[in-house]
């Protein structure tokens, strides 16, 4: 029997020989970076597996001890090389070769089967058009502004109190933050974006929460097939998600149609532009037919699908962790509240004067962006051309992975990467300071479009809760887990809290 079975065990033992050899000295031929041997068809999905099959982002970590700072990984079909060091993203993502993203067929359904938005355009036409436009824009109407941000931003948070005041007698105090602060980021971005701000129990918006979550934790490169084989959509779609995915495109593209159409009803965009959706059918007007590339109102469902997809789970994930890390950390939330309280007469908003004296406040938000690592392996590049990392040959169109957990997490660097410490961001004299391996929100000319808007508002959201509300685990339930949900995003999971008024 034994022997029965090694007799047809060695073919296939020598098929996978033949089949290493060969795939060793192919990736030497041509200079490609080092990684684990990929097997036939799944490549390197099964070391991945073994390592850790829901978080990619600590498989490349640990297969990067091994491989380098600069490693091949073959997902399934698809060739890709991980950065797992900050000197080699900061070297690289920065270079105009690197600094187009990554895009395949079936991310292109989100978008009527183009790349269009700012997200996902073709480096360097049309995006820098798109990304100029898009900020120039936002920033005519108040984006980034102290003076047109602050009102908003206040008036979003004068909801969350009373909101938060109402179900802590509702529900004796108990709270379950489940996207709980996602329709008010959103409203911060879409107040700019069409004019406009949504109930916090408006039911569609609710709903479509619900359906930009399961389109975020549902692609995650280690369990989101499509990653790994693409061509699969149209074979199995409901096995790889795509018809998940299908079902969130249909809806929230025909909300942000609804949008463009009560905008072109009311017509003020010929004359008076309000807001960003105005200013871009005024430009499709004008532009006529000479330039049906970028000013399509397609390419206006794209740029509304980016801002609401990157502008409202991100933050609101960045909150929710901070609110989180703060509840299991008691004696930071008590420092900070301090601080807040010495700033800050009770019942005051902050302003543009507060912002600089809250060092211990920005180094909570600094440290909350560490240990959340909320785009764990950032916005998927691609390099425009044949090119190198170092000594090793990239060739053009090569999905490139930044791995910003393995920096957040590096422990020669931060020494005790896993403790929430806000102190590591406070210098000697007690002040704030940056850490330029801290790098949220990317690198380079593809970095965050929103990186001074969100900054802004987690500032005041984080302060102006402090002032109002103490968190703490609720008493006789077992304190809630720090561990993700992981997807493209990573957000804490559902946690409950117990709510108290500060007086
Ligand atoms: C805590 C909040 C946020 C975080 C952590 C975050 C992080 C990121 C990251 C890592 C990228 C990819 C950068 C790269 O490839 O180098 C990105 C891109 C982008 N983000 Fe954010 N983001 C946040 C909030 C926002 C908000 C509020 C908006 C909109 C108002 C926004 C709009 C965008 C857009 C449009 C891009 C694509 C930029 C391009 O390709 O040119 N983000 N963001």
């Amino acid at each position: 029997m034994i022997e029965l079975l090694s007799l047809s065990l060695t073919p296939l033992l020598a098929l996978l020989l033949v089949l290493f050899v060969t795939v060793t000295f192919k990736r030497r031929q041509k200079n490609l970076a080092p990684g684990p041997f990929p097997f036939p068809i799944l490549g390197n999905l099964v070391q991945m597996a073994w390592i850790n099959p829901i978080e990619p982002q600590i498989a490349f970590a640990k297969l990067g001890e091994k491989y380098g700072n600069i490693m091949s990984i073959q997902l399934g079909s698809v060739y890709s090389v991980v950065l797992n060091s900050f000197e080699v993203m900061e070297e690289y993502l920065t270079k105009p070769e690197f600094s187009d993203r990554y895009f395949n067929s079936w991310m292109s359904e989100r978008t009527f089967g183009k790349r269009l938005g700012v997200i996902v355009s073709e480096y360097p036409s049309p995006w820098q058009q798109l990304r100029r436009f898009s900020h120039r824009t936002l920033k005519e109407f108040g984006f980034g502004k102290r003076n047109k941000m602050h009102p908003i931003i206040q008036a979003e948070l004068e909801e969350v109190v009373r909101d938060l005041k109402e179900r802590i007698e509702e529900s004796d105090g108990v709270l379950t933050v489940d996207g709980y602060f996602t329709i008010s980021a959103l409203n911060l971005v879409w107040s700019i974006l069409a004019g406009k701000r949504y109930e916090h129990c408006d039911p569609k918006l609710l709903r479509l929460n619900k359906v930009v979550k399961e389109f975020f934790s549902s692609s995650n490169t280690s369990t989101n097939i499509l990653f790994a084989y693409p061509e699969w959509r149209n074979w199995f779609p409901d096995w790889t998600g795509m018809t998940l995915l299908r079902n969130c495109y249909r809806e929230t593209n025909s909300f942000f149609q609804e949008i463009i159409e009560e905008r072109k009803d009311l017509g003020v965009y010929k004359t008076m532009p309000e807001n960003l959706i105005d200013e871009f059918l005024h430009e499709i007007e004008s532009s006529g037919s000479n330039d049906d590339i970028i000013f399509t109102e397609q390419q206006l469902v794209g740029i509304m699908s980016d801002f609401f997809l990157a502008g409202s789970e991100t933050s609101s994930n960045t909150l929710a962790y901070c609110i989180l890390y703060l509840m299991v950390n008691p004696q930071a939330q008590e420092k900070l509240q301090r601080e807040i309280d010495a700033v800050l007469p009770h019942g005051f908003f902050p302003s543009a004067e507060h912002e600089p004296l809250l060092h211990y406040a920005r180094a909570t938000l600094a440290e909350t962006h560490r240990m959340g690592s909320v785009f764990p392996l950032m916005g998927p590049r691609t390099n425009t051309e044949d090119t190198f990392c170092g000594k090793f040959f990239i060739p053009k169109g090569t999905y490139i992975i930044a791995n910003i957990h393995k920096i957040n997490y590096d422990e020669t660097y931060w020494k005790d990467p896993k403790s929430f410490r806000p102190e590591r961001f406070i210098d000697e004299n007690g002040h704030f300071k940056t850490d330029p391996r801290l790098k949220p929100f990317g690198f380079g000319k593809r970095a965050c479009l929103g990186e001074s808007m969100a900054s802004m508002s987690l500032l005041h959201s984080l302060v102006v809760l402090m002032q109002n509300f103490t968190f703490r685990p609720v008493p006789n339930e077992p304190l809630p887990s720090v561990e993700p949900v992981n997807g493209i995003t990573n957000g804490p999971q559902v946690y409950r809290a117990l709510v108290e008024c500060r007086g």
